[in-house]
């Protein structure tokens, strides 16, 4: 039969596999639709949960922000629908599954040059459609990028992003390493924040480790706040001259996404095999 927009979907309409993964709030299943067998993933978020850590507004903004983009690199939320405990979020499969794992099964914990270059050129692709959208993902982390069974980027979870410009707090404590000096010290921000991470993204893919990790949180926000970056032999001197141009202190002195995707830097590198 049919399906207009209208259709109200349910978990019947849903075989429910493996689970893909686990968050604060909930799991992700794969799931297959059963009259079509399309797989999606299913991520299940409790309405308790949700209520005692207050963030059920950001459920509804995610869910507002993310049914209207569509972007090669964004994950795609399909649809969504709730029972009396769950809400459920009906995501795009990505095959290859959660980025900083594959991350973490590379020989030195690192990706090569050619993998960090299409890498970071496809978030900033994703990134320049959030942005032209009003839209900043705050949240740009190897936990939050998965993969193809391509081996290509969709941006996920956008929990916590937020229409900009915007001085709403990343209340939940994920990793300190990625925040921005200006969200580090509560002021008004912008959508420069996503460059900022992407510049620490892209020196983690390199190096294998974000560059102000620390035992203390208090000695990562020194060094955020410091922005003095330690620079490893293997960073080439087109990788640092990019890392550098976006790991700003100052936020509109992080180079424009385009001027990312056009880095030479990136052009020597994205597209070589592996
Ligand atoms: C692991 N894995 N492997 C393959 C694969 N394929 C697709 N997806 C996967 N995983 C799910 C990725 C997500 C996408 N969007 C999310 N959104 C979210 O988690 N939102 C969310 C969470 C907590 C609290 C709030 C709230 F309420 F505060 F706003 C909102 S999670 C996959």
């Amino acid at each position: 039969e049919e399906r207009d927009n209208s259709y109200q979907w349910s978990l019947e309409d849903f075989e429910i596999g493996a689970p893909l993964g686990r968050g604060k709030f909930g799991r992700v299943y794969l799931a297959r639709e059963k009259t079509t067998h399309y797989m999606v993933a299913l991520k299940t978020l409790f309405k308790t949960e949700l209520m005692k850590s207050r963030v059920e507004k950001q459920a509804l903004r995610e869910i507002e922000i993310q049914s209207h983009l569509r972007h090669p690199h964004i994950l795609q939320l399909l649809t969504y629908f709730h029972d009396e405990k769950r809400i459920y979020l009906v995501l795009e499969f990505a095959a290859r599954g959660e980025l900083y794992k594959e991350l973490k099964r590379q020989p030195k914990e690192r990706f090569s040059e050619h993998l960090s270059a299409k890498y970071t050129y496809q978030v900033a692709d994703a990134l320049e459609y959030c942005h032209q959208n009003n839209v900043i993902h705050r949240d740009i982390k190897p936990e939050n990028l998965l993969l193809t069974h391509n081996g290509d980027i969709k941006l996920a979870d956008f929990g916590w992003s937020v229409h900009a410009p915007s001085t709403k707090r990343n209340t939940m404590c994920g990793t300190l390493d990625y925040l921005p000096p200006e969200m580090v010290t509560g002021q008004k921000y912008d959508i420069y924040v996503d460059h900022w991470c992407l510049g620490i993204l892209c020196y983690e893919f390199l190096v294998g480790r974000p560059p102000f990790l620390s035992e203390t949180s208090d000695e990562t926000y020194a060094k955020i706040k410091s922005v003095v970056i330690p620079w490893p032999s293997q960073v080439t001197p087109g990788a640092k001259d990019l890392i550098s141009k976006l790991i700003k202190r100052k936020s509109t002195d992080r180079i424009p996404l385009d001027c990312v995707k056009n880095h030479f830097w990136i052009l020597a590198h994205k597209d070589l095999p592996n």
